[in-house]
């Protein structure tokens, strides 16, 4: 990736990987590939979904954009700036002020209420979200009159909701969820892609793991991972054409043979 300056367009574009690798060896000893030369872009407004098998490396792809990783080689580069030089102070404020991240495992502190939990970047000197913000990312996910609870006293698609509520508060300019419907009913899930849809349309950017093939046809597009390298991609739209195209992933060549059909994106029906 070439250096680029704030008044090159390039800039503007919230997510860019570019040939990333990472595999989990120390310093020492290097591990087994778990990326393996993953490009990817996410102009603003666009919604991606990672599919793949178990294994693959799609909650590694997701560390990485965030910076919670350090690639080994490529580039990965958050509203103009490239994160793999960064120091540690550095990154977390790039994450404070450009992402909402929902983790599988929805990382809520139990010691905090769930009022607490979703203004938790606030909370930690990030962008300011009011009181009343954070209450309204809790209605918007059928937690009103939650605010006060805690997380040990909520089920496991409760907290999923406290942790999408969380992500959504502060309008980030890039969400990042890992299988943000994991825990969640249909009824639910189809809740909280409404929600997403509602942020990229206001022109925020989602990179998005799921399993579900109902959940990834709601995203412009979908790509495929397997055995660390991008196998495929195909737009949102049709659960079954993605369910297709996951069980045939194998027949698939390799990532040169695609270009992700983001263009189209917007036409595809939701
Ligand atoms: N902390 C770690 N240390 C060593 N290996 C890891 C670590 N985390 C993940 N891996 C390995 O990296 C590979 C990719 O894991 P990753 O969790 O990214 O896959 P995934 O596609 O998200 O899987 P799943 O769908 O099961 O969540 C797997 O082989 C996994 O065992």
């Amino acid at each position: 990736m070439q250096h680029r300056t704030a008044k090159d367009p390039y800039a503007q574009i919230p997510l860019i990987l570019d040939k990333v690798c990472y595999d989990y060896g120390t310093r020492q000893k290097q591990g087994t590939r778990v990326l393996d030369e993953i490009s990817l872009e996410c102009p603003a407004g666009t919604w991606t979904a990672i599919m793949g098998p178990s294994g693959a490396g799609k909650s590694t792809l997701l560390y990485c954009a965030a910076g919670l990783l350090q690639v080994r080689q490529g580039r990965v580069a958050i509203a103009g700036e490239d994160l793999t030089r960064m120091k540690e102070r550095e990154l977390t404020r790039l994450r404070r002020d450009h992402i909402g991240f929902v983790f599988q495992d929805y990382n809520l502190v139990n010691a905090f209420t769930c009022l607490q939990n979703t203004m938790l970047s606030s909370l930690f000197g990030g962008r300011k979200i009011s009181t009343q913000a954070a209450l309204s990312a809790l209605s918007n996910v059928g937690l009103e009159g939650y605010a006060n609870t805690y997380p040990a006293d909520m089920s496991g698609g409760q907290q999923q909701r406290v942790a999408i509520a969380r992500s959504l508060a502060a309008s980030p300019e890039i969400i990042m969820a890992d299988e943000p419907t994991g825990a969640l009913d249909t009824h639910s899930s189809r809740e909280v892609m409404d929600l997403f849809d509602l942020a990229v349309r206001s022109g925020q950017t989602i990179l998005m793991v799921t399993h579900d093939p109902n959940v990834a046809a709601r995203a412009h597009r979908v790509v495929f991972l397997q055995d660390g390298r991008i196998q495929a991609a195909c737009p949102g739209g049709n659960p079954q054409t993605i369910a297709q195209q996951l069980a045939s992933m194998d027949a698939v060549p390799d990532q040169e043979a695609f270009s992700p059909p983001l263009a189209a994106a917007s036409d595809q029906p939701r």
